[in-house]
């Protein structure tokens, strides 16, 4: 239901009915730059008219050289000619500049509006998409989109203007040469449809095969480690080989396609043209036109070539474009999957009282992960979830903050359905701090700082303090400033969780939910991870996947889960007596950290 349709890969195809609807919604986004595209059309008018201007001018020249020999005149249609020139270069430069505004202004918009759409969609849309797919619709589609919203656009209406209006010319003064023109246009329009549309289904599937080749590269890099330890460089330079040897293949395939091409339609003009010189050059014997008149259609005949030619790329990217839309309007029309009350409630001051109800859950098509969860948690208790691999753990805590709706049953807080209240106001109410904390590219006080957005600097430093945080934050020559992420300092584990904590301790929420890391620290690293996490816990309802004895120990309650199912409940002491599940879990898992 949410994995988006290759559409990539289809064919080129005519213009439908869909791709009509579809453009008109492009255009709905040309409308804030419409007066501007509106003064382009008029420009591009006018330099379109210095343009069928210029021959004529030609012709009067060559007439004066050749037949009148009248030298003042010569000098005088020099500076008709400049005229001409600058009047079309003048207006063709405003035309250029506003159609590019407006193209630049339709990407903007367009990316700022997916990019927000994006942001509200539930983990469940990300996982069924994957991350390149997304980014290439945000990037490289919408790119291609632009060169329609701009000059495509006005050429559509341009371009038939020129060919139309340069044809009557030509019609009112000599209809036989036209007929002449006439006849070979139809044959450049079909060679350039047919193989154009050819070319066109190379280039795609070209584009298609060296993405395939850079997905694989883009893995095998970022995995470069495991490539390297299992020594296996030749299997995947010959596998991105083949990749590339595909992609060569095809572009090699749009390489004939344009060898026979592009001579076919070169020929077709040039024949027109010795056509029209020929014959041209017969009147001009029979002295039924003069020179200049023939020059005159010399260059008419180039300009009908040149339209015709635009003619058929507006045609291809006007397709491209389509295309391309058509993945963007996709992810636009993307529902979040996690509908929102029309009347939500509000939580106000939360207690922090989280009931699961005889809670039912699947991921998809594939079993259920819960089968009838009930359990509770009263505001400040702590209640440690433990069981094996695959239990359903983590599942069991994604639902707290509704990132997934459960499939049967309820969660409630403070008495209230999660689907009755705002996705937002719940949320802010729910902190987490996983296993693996994700610090964003920035300094340190900004990571911090995203627990909650506007905290002033002392605010940041007192939640580093109290999360163990601040002595090694101070300990960098920047301290706050200090940059983390992709291309910053890198953090320790514990660093990096007790990051995590003074974020949590910022944001302040009611409910916590933790994911104890399961790689152990070393001692002095735990001990001030397990104290910052208790300054965290301390007065709220916390919901922690344990994974250390003193947490279990600690825990209100105990709910052991096996295959989505709670099989014990109660105190460290209590299940332990009760023996099961829990004392093997103990045996296994906790006892060593007791001896
Ligand atoms: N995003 C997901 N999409 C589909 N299935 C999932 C997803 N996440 C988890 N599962 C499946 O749900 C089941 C429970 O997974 P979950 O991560 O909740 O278990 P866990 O008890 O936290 O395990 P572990 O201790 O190994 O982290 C597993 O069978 C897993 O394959």
């Amino acid at each position: 239901m949410f994995s988006l349709p290759r559409s990539r890969r289809e064919p080129a195809r005519p213009p439908s009915r869909r791709d009509l609807g579809q453009l008109r919604r492009l255009l709905a986004y040309t409308r804030p730059y419409r007066w501007g595209l509106v003064v382009a059309g008029l420009a591009s008018l006018v330099s379109t008219a210095f343009n069928l201007l210029f021959p004529q001018v030609v012709g009067r020249l060559i007439d004066v050289s050749f037949l009148e020999a009248n030298l003042a005149r010569l000098d005088q249609l020099l500076f008709v000619l400049l005229g001409v020139f600058a009047g079309q270069a003048v207006f063709s430069g405003v035309q250029s500049y506003l159609v590019a505004r407006a193209g630049e202004g339709v990407v903007a918009d367009l990316r700022k509006a997916l990019y927000a759409h994006l942001l509200t969609l539930s983990p469940r849309f990300f996982e069924r998409n994957k991350t390149g797919d997304i980014t290439s619709r945000l990037t490289s589609d919408i790119s291609t989109v632009q060169a329609v919203a701009s000059s495509t656009l006005v050429q559509l209406f341009t371009q038939p203007l020129v060919l139309v209006s340069t044809l009557a010319i030509l019609f009112l003064t000599n209809w036989k040469l036209t007929a002449l023109i006439l006849a070979v246009v139809p044959v450049v329009i079909l060679a350039a449809i047919f193989l154009g549309r050819m070319i066109r289904r190379a280039s795609k599937e070209f584009q298609d095969r060296v993405a395939e080749a850079n997905a694989r590269a883009e893995e095998t890099l970022s995995g470069i480690r495991v490539v390297q330890s299992f020594t296996a460089e030749p299997q995947e330079a010959r596998r991105y080989g083949e990749l590339i040897g595909n992609s060569f293949r095809v572009a090699m395939r749009r390489a004939l396609l344009g060898a026979v091409l592009n001579p076919v339609v070169f020929f077709a003009i040039f024949a027109a043209l010795g056509l029209v010189l020929w014959y041209g050059g017969r009147l001009v014997a029979l002295k039924e036109i003069g020179p200049g008149q023939l020059f005159t259609f010399v260059l008419y005949t180039f300009n009908i070539a040149a339209t015709v030619g635009t003619f058929t790329g507006i045609f291809t990217q006007l397709q491209s474009a389509l295309g391309a839309s058509s993945r963007i309007f996709e992810l636009l029309d993307e529902r979040p999957d996690l509908p929102e009350p029309a009347h939500p409630k509000p939580l106000g001051a939360v207690q922090g009282h989280v009931r699961f109800q005889d809670v039912r859950f699947a991921y998809g098509e594939r079993g259920e992960v819960l089968r009838g969860v009930s359990l509770e948690a009263r505001p400040g208790q702590v209640v440690a979830v433990v069981g094996p691999s695959g239990a359903g753990k983590s599942t069991l805590v994604a639902l707290i903050p509704r990132f997934y709706d459960v499939t049967g049953g309820r969660i409630t807080v403070d008495g209230l359905d999660l689907r009755e209240v705002s996705l937002r106001e719940l949320r802010t109410h729910v902190g987490t701090v996983p296993q693996e904390t994700l610090l964003f590219s920035g300094s340190i006080a900004e990571n911090i700082g995203y627990g909650r957005p506007g905290a002033g600097e002392a605010e940041i430093v007192a939640a580093a303090k109290a999360a163990n945080a601040h002595e090694f934050i101070s300990a960098f020559p920047e301290g706050y400033a200090t940059l983390v992420g992709e291309r910053g300092v890198k953090l320790s584990g514990g660093q990096r969780q007790r990051i995590a904590i003074a974020r949590a301790l910022l944001k302040n929420p009611r409910i916590l939910i933790l994911d104890e890391a399961t790689s152990s620290l070393d001692s002095e690293s735990e001990m001030l991870v397990q104290e910052a996490l208790e300054t965290l816990m301390r007065g709220r309802t916390t919901f922690v996947i344990a994974h250390r004895l003193s947490t279990v120990r600690r825990a209100d309650v105990i709910v052991v889960l096996e295959d989505g199912r709670v099989v014990q409940q109660g105190t460290h002491e209590e299940l332990l007596a009760a023996g099961g599940l829990y004392r093997d879990l103990y045996e296994l898992q906790f006892r060593e950290e007791e001896d």
